[in-house]
């Protein structure tokens, strides 16, 4: 990993914060599915759409939950996406027509693109994007520019910070 972090700036999502949004994309999503409004599974894209995908399946009451495991960061430096596990054949059935695919952000879009060849009949719904893979997405809550890094709730810790005004 390099010394210098690529981007400007932070966006901490706490875990209520991440709650509410992946509910706000549930309802989003709310009987837009194909088979009378419902969709027939969801698939979360692995690691960071298990909780989004989970929260969804929740209040969309799907219960055929699938994963897809990509990997294409290691920390903040973006590699060749890959998929290191595929779904369940029947899922991939008709270009995964009827299949809620949930990832947490779209960032370059890269992730997204190599999952849509594989589903290109799915719908794709992620709780945050930004500006460069937006247009991969059907359905998003939040926009953050691209110079903005996402830090998620399991990849920080409560810690003490110093007052602005500090005591001499
Ligand atoms: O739009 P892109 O530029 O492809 O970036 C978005 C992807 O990057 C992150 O996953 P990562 O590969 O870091 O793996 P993880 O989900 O296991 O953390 C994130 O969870 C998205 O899946
Ligand atoms: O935790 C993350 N935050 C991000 O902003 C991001 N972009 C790609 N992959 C990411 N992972
Ligand atoms: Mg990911």
């Amino acid at each position: 990993m390099s010394d210098r972090l690529p981007h400007e700036k932070g966006f901490h999502v706490s875990w209520d914060q991440l709650h509410r949004d992946a509910r706000a994309l549930a309802w989003r999503l709310d009987g837009k599915g194909p088979d009378e409004g419902n969709w027939r599974a969801v698939v979360g894209i692995t690691r960071g759409g298990l909780v989004p995908a989970a929260i969804v399946a929740r209040e969309l009451d799907i219960r055929k939950v699938d994963t897809i495991s990509v990997k294409s960061y290691s920390h903040q430096e973006q590699r060749e996406a890959k998929v290191i596990k595929p779904t369940q054949p029947d899922i991939m059935e008709n270009g995964g027509e009827g299949v809620l695919i949930v990832d947490d952000l779209v960032d370059t879009g890269n992730t997204l693109k190599l999952v849509r060849e594989l589903f290109p009949k799915a719908q794709f719904a992620t709780v945050y994007a930004k500006p460069k893979g937006a247009p991969l997405v059907d359905t998003y809550i939040t926009e953050v520019s691209q110079d903005t890094w996402i830090f998620f709730p399991w990849d920080m810790a409560l810690q003490y910070v110093q007052p602005y005004r500090g005591t001499e």
